[in-house]
């Protein structure tokens, strides 16, 4: 499988602060891959570092295979970023602006004109063309950094929180586009304070933390981590908690008549716990799995010991 981001030991200090720790992973060509990680983790340096913008101190880091410093031009072509600050030459109407970015990366008049038109369509702000940046509302802001992004037709497509602010409508919108050009063979890297985005569209996703990689895994199986609740209603309240014997339950309480059992892989535990109930007399009445979230698994492998040494000292 070839690689469209390699980073390894990737390093990058700005005096004391270190920005990136000897960050490493990969992602293949044609993923949909996702960077979740608190603020100051190190997302948009990383993404500084791919595109040329700021100068790694130490490590690798190579897209389609060619160094991003001393392969600069390769690298760069291959790459479009709608970044998260409104970075846009703001004097020109906006198919101009394409145009220029375009013609900067190598494509001829006529077809950086066919191109600018055909991304300015595909965003949904085709009949604002003749504007200029300053007078879009925030939401077509945003869709015109995706259609700067896609102008020069990108193998790699990275979006630094593309929908920060934006409406649900428009979220969606986004979605859909960005969803449809990595079906269509673009690999995506994504980062994102919404957990639900990067649930629904990650293929795998890197949980970015102090400058350097947690975690790398895909949605489903980072929230097989965390601890699912089982809710089952008994017929009749039992007197005391009943005992629960099964390999993955980690705790069990009573609410009154529903028995709330804690467990790694709620529905793997869940027709056992059924069997044992009915063994000892329990008429279960109903059962619902409430499943980990990400967003909970997230939390818990980011929380640093510096915000826990905090909490131990307040509790
Ligand atoms: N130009 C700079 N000079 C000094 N420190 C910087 C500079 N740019 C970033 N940093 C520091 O590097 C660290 C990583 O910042 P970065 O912006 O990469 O994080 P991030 O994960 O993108 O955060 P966010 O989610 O808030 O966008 C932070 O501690 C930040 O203060």
């Amino acid at each position: 499988m070839e690689l469209a981001i390699r980073a390894d030991g990737l390093r990058k200090t700005y005096g004391d602060v270190v920005a990136l720790d000897g960050l490493s992973f990969e992602v293949d060509r044609g993923e949909f891959f996702g960077l979740l990680g608190p603020n100051g983790a190190g997302k948009t340096t990383f993404i500084n570092i791919l595109v040329g913008l700021v100068r790694k101190s130490g490590g690798t880091a190579e897209v389609f295979g060619y160094d991003v410093e001393a392969e600069y031009r390769e690298a760069r072509d291959r790459i479009g970023l709608a970044p998260q600050e409104f970075n846009v030459d703001r004097f020109f109407p906006i198919h101009e602006v394409l145009e220029h970015k375009a013609g900067y990366h190598g494509v001829s008049p006529a077809e950086a004109e066919r191109r600018a038109a055909e991304a300015l369509k595909t965003v949904g702000i085709w009949e604002k063309r003749d504007t200029r940046f300053d007078w879009l509302s925030g939401g077509m802001k945003r869709r015109f950094l995706l259609a700067r992004a896609l102008v020069t037709d990108p193998e790699l497509l990275i979006l630094d929180e593309p929908t920060a602010g934006v409406d649900v409508q428009l979220r969606r919108d986004l979605w859909r586009v960005i969803e449809r050009l990595n079906a269509e063979g673009t690999t995506i890297l994504l980062t994102t304070h919404y957990i639900e985005e990067a649930e629904r569209l990650c293929d795998r996703v890197a949980i970015v933390d102090s400058g350097r990689i947690v975690e790398v895994a895909t949605p489903d199986e980072l929230r097989s981590r965390g601890t699912d609740e089982v809710f089952v209603t008994l017929a009749d309240a039992p007197a005391s908690v009943p005992d629960i014997d099964i390999d993955g339950v980690v705790g069990t309480r009573l609410d009154g008549d529903v028995l709330v059992v804690t467990a790694q892989g709620g529905g793997r535990i869940a027709p056992e716990l059924l069997r044992s109930l009915e063994y000892e007399g329990h008429e279960v009445v109903d059962l619902d799995i409430r499943r980990a979230s990400l967003e909970e698994v997230f939390v818990d492998m980011t929380r640093t010991d510096e915000a826990a040494k905090k909490l131990g000292a307040i509790q």
